[in-house]
């Protein structure tokens, strides 16, 4: 394992009209789970995308490791990445998912048993991913991210679809590769569990920087006065949820019962 930083430099990414990411800048550096959050349409995915060169930017730089993600060789040792669960072909088996990736990284089998036995798939290597539950082909992309031993991770969403026992296990497995010296970036909207998970967390809204600090600066610099918890205005945020909720309120796209 290798040792990386992920670097977003004014980075911009326009489509049409809409700008989707906007002059966005933050680092996220190794030993520790950063977590990226943001309301709906705020930009994550398309950030996380920009950076594994899944789209080219229209301004600024998406770096892991110094580098675009395109001009790395083997990318899975540096770079390990979920981004949708459902991108695999139903018709093919764990296993044969993970050597499809192996083969082009130079993987040998025994990283793929064992990378199938540390998230919990190895009774189901052999079963198509057709079959698999939502948790299942989680379990699935995080093998896919893991299988290269990458010093940067980047997940979005990871624990969508996962029952309370999954989530706790991420919540573990995460701080465990964080302590080995990985730059772990996530994103989630369970504010609760970022609360628990994330070590820092950069906040956006409409593909702009809104904050980029610890959660516990987070908290206890939320803003005060309106907020949204309407029931409070004027206290200090008392969890993630309360000061997130207060730093977003005026970057949210849709807005439910018309209270402004
Ligand atoms: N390929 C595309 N073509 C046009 N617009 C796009 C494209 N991809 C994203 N967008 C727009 O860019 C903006 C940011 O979307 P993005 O999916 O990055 O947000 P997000 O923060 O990941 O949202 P969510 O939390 O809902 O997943 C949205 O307005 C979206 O409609």
């Amino acid at each position: 394992m290798v040792a990386g930083v992920i670097e977003v430099n004014q980075l911009t990414k326009r489509y049409r009209a809409n700008v989707a990411v906007d002059r966005l800048s933050f680092t996220v550096k190794p030993g520790m789970v950063t977590g990226f959050v943001g309301p709906n349409g705020a930009g994550k995915t398309t950030t996380i995308r920009l950076l594994l060169g899944l789209a080219a930017p229209t301004a600024g730089q998406a770096l892991v490791g110094g580098r675009q993600y395109a001009s790395i060789r083997r990318p899975l040792h540096e770079v390990g990445a979920l981004l949708d669960a459902n991108a695999v072909h139903p018709g093919r088996s764990a296993v044969n998912h993970l050597r499809w990736l192996a083969r082009t990284n130079g993987i040998g089998p025994a990283r793929i048993v064992s990378t199938l036995e540390q998230v919990g798939l190895a009774g189901a290597a052999r079963k198509r991913v057709g079959a698999f539950s939502l948790g299942m082909r989680q379990r699935l992309g995080i093998a896919a991210a893991l299988l290269g031993d990458p010093g940067v991770l980047i997940l979005d969403e990871p624990m969508n679809g996962l029952d309370p026992q999954g989530v706790r296990w991420i919540r573990d497995l995460m701080g465990a590769l964080a302590a080995e010296g990985r730059a772990v970036l996530l994103s989630s909207h369970l504010m609760g569990e970022m609360e628990l998970i994330a070590d820092r967390l950069v906040i956006i809204g409409r593909g702009r920087l809104i904050a980029d600090t610890t959660v516990g600066e987070l908290i206890s610099n939320a803003p005060t006065g309106r907020g949204a918890t309407p029931d409070a205005p004027g206290q200090k945020a008392t969890s993630l949820e309360d000061a997130y909720l207060r730093l977003t309120d005026e970057a949210v796209e849709h807005r439910a019962g018309g209270d402004r």
